[in-house]
């Protein structure tokens, strides 16, 4: 009997060596080649995942960049990632390269999480998907139709600052700027605007948005389990509206050009294809994800910087105030008065600097190509981050300044200052997320001045920027 034991433990800790080994192997020999840059490239599967990840959850994602750019003196430096060979490309010129070789060096590319989090065509990192996409939001995103946008923006803003803000004597800040964007969302991609209806979305966004970039290990209780989970209720609901809305349009009830959802059912592919209902329920999804957890993160952000800094909110105050007083009563924001809220939107872009609520995307290289003088090797996965411009002395002096005027007259140098990526795959969302950030500052700065209630509060970044405490708020109403 104890023979037979001694026999199974050694055979199992043979089989465990030899698996180790041959992931160990494996691990190394994606990295063997001549001229690949420098840099570590940590454990089997895990490589460098955790420290990548881990500087974002200590508030610092720009650690993991700089500590590297400086060990290995490089703009360039491998690692592993999410299971995958990479390079991370930091700097105004490798952005330029990465940003300008699009389909033709390199194509976009998502962790696993993404694409299990979105199981079927959601994620736009496959060419044809993200093609669809494209030739679909121009309409929805066209300037006239922006321009329609901010009316509707106002009253939903309104009615937001009504609900959740007026009256209140304290709040938190995330999870209402988080509410906003996604209420003007829900309005505008599919018509959705009953609080009620609106409510039931909100913890599975929560959860999506808590797993997509996380370790893929699907077990009960880890965010990216509950990512799966969330992302399947959600479908299923979005399913349930474009049955609905089906009806409507054949019943002349919906109309045509009335939201994104409506623009995906009647518009045909390249194909001569009407997209699926699950190919649809899956891209709205992806907007309603892409376009409203982002903008919230800037929102939440502009409430910290006015209230740490008090010269800037008056400057925002009084370009607003100016907006404000030129309306007559219960007239809407207009295209027009956006144009004029220039310094509102060099504070925001600065937050956008400091606080990019994307830290960067990935790359796959379609081929083995050269750049300055390191070999990137056919399938290498190649990360681009926005710390890596963004907090850079070189490219903005005094990095760590609150200081909107940079980007007054020509503003930032080319490739240096990208929020919002660059290239064919920068932001179709760009335009859209300017004008509801402007409107939320527009309502915010009229009614309130604030402070912080916890003077210290930690920022986390998993993988947007948030307060640790989601940015608690004492509201100081003006008084008329
Ligand atoms: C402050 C707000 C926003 C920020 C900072 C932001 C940032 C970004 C960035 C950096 C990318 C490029 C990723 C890459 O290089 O692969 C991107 C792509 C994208 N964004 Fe936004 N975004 C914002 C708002 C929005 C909004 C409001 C929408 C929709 C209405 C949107 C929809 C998209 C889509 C669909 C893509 C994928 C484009 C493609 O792969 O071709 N985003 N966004």
């Amino acid at each position: 009997m104890e023979h037979l034991f001694l026999s199974l433990l050694l055979g199992f800790v043979t089989l465990v060596s030899v698996a180790f080994f041959v992931l160990f192997y494996k691990h190394r020999s994606n990295f063997t080649g001549t001229n690949l840059p420098p840099g570590k490239i940590g454990y089997p599967v895990i490589g460098e995942s955790i420290e990548f990840l881990s500087t974002g959850w200590k508030g610092h994602p720009e650690k993991f960049i700089f500590d590297r750019m400086s060990k290995f003196s490089s703009e360039i430096f491998k690692t592993s990632i999410f299971g995958e060979p990479a390079a991370v490309f930091c700097g105004a010129a490798c952005n330029k390269f990465l940003f300008s070789n699009e389909n033709k060096l390199v194509t976009a590319w998502w962790p696993s999480s993404v694409n299990k989090v979105f199981p079927t065509s959601q994620q736009t990192s496959s060419q044809s998907e993200a093609k669809k996409m494209r030739k679909l939001l121009p309409g929805f995103m066209k300037p006239e139709a922006l321009q329609r946008y901010v009316g509707i923006m106002d009253t939903i803003a309104q009615r937001h600052f009504a609900a959740d803000w007026d009256n209140q004597k304290e709040i938190l800040t995330f999870p209402l700027a988080k509410r906003y964007t996604f209420w003007l969302a829900a309005k505008l991609f599919v018509s959705l605007d009953d609080p009620k209806d609106i409510r039931k979305f909100e913890d599975p966004f929560q959860l999506l948005a808590g797993g997509i970039i996380s370790m893929p290990i699907d077990l009960p209780g880890t965010p990216f389990h509950r990512a799966i989970k969330a992302s399947a209720y959600i479908r299923k609901e979005l399913l349930k509206i474009i049955k609905q809305r089906k009806v409507d349009l054949a019943e002349a009830k919906a109309s045509p050009t009335q939201d994104i959802l409506s623009h995906m059912l009647l518009t045909c592919t390249d194909d001569g294809q009407y997209m699926t209902e699950l190919d649809i329920a899956d891209k709205i999804l992806g907007l309603l994800i892409g376009g409203h957890d982002t903008a919230s993160a800037a929102c939440t952000f502009i409430v910290k910087y006015l209230a740490e800094l008090p010269h800037v909110y008056e400057a925002v105050y009084a370009e607003q105030m100016e907006i404000a007083k030129s309306k007559a009563p219960g007239e809407l924001l207009n295209w027009d008065d956006l144009q004029k809220m220039k310094y509102s939107w060099c504070v925001a872009q600065e937050v956008l600097r400091l606080a990019p609520p994307l830290q960067g995307a990935f790359r796959e290289a379609l081929t083995d190509f050269v750049f300055n003088g390191f070999s990137i090797p056919k399938g290498w996965k190649l990360y681009w981050s926005a710390n890596s411009t963004h907090k850079n002395a070189a490219y903005f002096p005094q990095p760590e300044k609150f200081d909107p005027t940079r980007f007054e007259g020509n503003g930032p140098a080319p490739y240096t200052f990208v929020p919002f990526g660059g290239g064919p795959r920068m932001c179709p969302g760009k335009e859209y997320a300017r004008l509801e950030i402007l409107v939320f500052m527009h309502h915010l700065v009229k009614r309130f001045r604030w402070e912080k209630i916890l003077p210290e509060e930690k920022i986390i970044v998993d993988p947007m920027p948030m307060p640790a405490k989601g940015l608690p708020v004492r509201l100081f109403p003006h008084q008329l």
